[in-house]
């Protein structure tokens, strides 16, 4: 069994893979200050631990990728793949320091089976934007993400408050709830179809469209754009991260 650990900002979404197939997957919330020990409290609930064969971190979040190569250390006794630079990715940086790209980003592009343009929209914490092409990263997108949009209004403003993430019945609210879910949730849908055709401009040639992260099916049911969703993208890219350095 490979143990696939996407730390995001939100959640720690977790894949079990039987090295070909992702078998299952999971979310633990992300907390720095949580111990080793106490993400394999939650872990053991999942997996039996003597079945784990390796590991791989995709992190955004150091605290978190301490935690976890400590508990592969202790409780696997397996030294984790740690997506940092020198790790063998196959995915190529365009950037001014690609050093700084995030573990997140090399990981959905990873986990592309296409070389073909293709444009990533993974919506968690943030709203990432990745172009790529023969394995290549040649530039990201980031804005705030729907979650966080809602917690940074509710926490600026006197009278607004925390909204469920869902999207109201018309784009004119009536009451305050509606107001916010629906500059937040259709914010995000027109923000995303006009991005789109912002980056057809510029790139001027025609790209595939996956649309993944947590929060990409509440978004993706009022785009009019085609694009395909796949959940399971940056998990295929750290397995197939593991491949290239066994
Ligand atoms: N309708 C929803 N309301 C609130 N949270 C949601 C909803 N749908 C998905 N989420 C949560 O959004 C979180 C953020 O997505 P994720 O891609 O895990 O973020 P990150 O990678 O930044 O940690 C996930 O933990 C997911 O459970
Ligand atoms: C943009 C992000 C914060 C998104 O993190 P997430 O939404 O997955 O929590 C993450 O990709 C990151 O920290 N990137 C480093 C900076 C960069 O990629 O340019
Ligand atoms: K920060």
């Amino acid at each position: 069994m490979i143990l696939l650990f996407d730390v995001g900002n939100t959640s720690v979404y977790t894949g079990i893979s039987d090295g070909v197939d992702i078998l299952k997957t999971f979310r633990l919330n992300t907390e720095i200050d949580k111990t080793p020990d106490e993400y394999f409290i939650l872990l053991k609930e999942f997996i039996d631990p003597s079945l784990v064969e390796g590991v791989v971190i995709g992190s955004v979040v150091p605290p978190v990728t301490r935690s976890l190569l400590k508990l592969s250390q202790k409780y696997f006794n397996i030294e984790p793949i740690i997506i940092q630079p020198g790790v063998k990715t196959g995915v190529f940086v365009k950037a001014d320091n690609p050093k700084e790209v995030g573990a997140d980003l090399i990981a959905d592009v990873a986990g592309l089976k296409s070389k073909l343009p293709t444009l990533i929209i993974d919506l968690g914490t943030a709203n990432k934007f990745i172009y790529a092409k023969e394995g290549q990263i040649h530039g990201v997108i980031i804005s705030p993400g729907v979650v966080l949009s809602i917690k940074a209004l509710a926490g600026n403003t006197a009278l607004l408050h925390e909204v469920e993430v869902k999207a109201p019945p018309k784009y004119l609210g009536n009451n305050t709830v509606t107001c916010i879910q629906s500059g937040v949730i259709y914010g995000t849908v027109v923000m995303i179809e006009g991005m789109i055709g912002r980056i057809k401009e510029e790139v001027k040639e025609d790209f595939e469209i996956i649309i993944t992260g947590g929060l990409s099916k509440v978004i993706l049911e009022h785009i009019r754009v085609p694009m395909t969703r796949d959940s399971h993208l940056v998990l295929r890219g750290l397995l197939n991260i593991y491949h290239k350095n066994q």
